[in-house]
């Protein structure tokens, strides 16, 4: 699995506190660090979530995780890239189920909101979900897939 970090200032420690344990994790292949490099960076949110949305919709990686002060900005911003589904997932049930039932490709933390060992506990759990095409969940994903192509669902 390659997955996609990023971070703006106000996430930059949970962010590389993430981006190491996924670096330790033998499941991942790769992890791609988009930045902020530093606190100092002020960088908007968007430039950075919209980046690692893109990367994941082109294929350049499989997952990512993005982190900002409460982690709604990024959601926000990553689900404005098309075939992207993002949430903010601050405790094990709702990232389990971001992967089960909904198929996203990005959960988001808010280092405003949540601590570095719940962050990191949620990070390896999120890493062994995967989404069953075949389970009852699919279709409902399609629905909202079909919506966005423009097809009717
Ligand atoms: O949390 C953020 C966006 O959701 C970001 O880290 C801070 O945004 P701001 O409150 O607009 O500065």
């Amino acid at each position: 699995m390659r997955v996609v970090v990023a971070a703006d200032n106000a996430g930059v420690e949970l962010k590389n506190a993430v981006r190491d344990q996924l670096n330790a994790d033998e499941r991942v292949s790769e992890v791609i660090d988009l930045g902020a490099d530093s606190a100092t960076d002020d960088t908007a949110y968007p430039h950075f979530g919209i980046a690692a949305a893109e990367k994941v919709a082109k294929g350049e990686a499989d997952r990512a995780i993005l982190v900002c002060g409460t982690g709604i900005g990024m959601a926000i911003s990553a689900n404005k890239v098309p075939g992207i589904r993002a949430t903010v997932a601050h405790d094990s049930y709702s990232a389990e189920r971001s992967i089960k039932s909904n198929n996203c490709q990005i959960i988001t933390f808010g280092a405003r909101v949540i601590g570095p060992e719940l962050a990191k506990k949620i990070t390896g759990e999120w890493v062994g979900y995967t989404f069953d095409p075949a389970s009852a969940s699919a279709a409902k994903v399609a629905c909202i897939t079909d919506y966005e192509t423009q097809a009717a669902c």
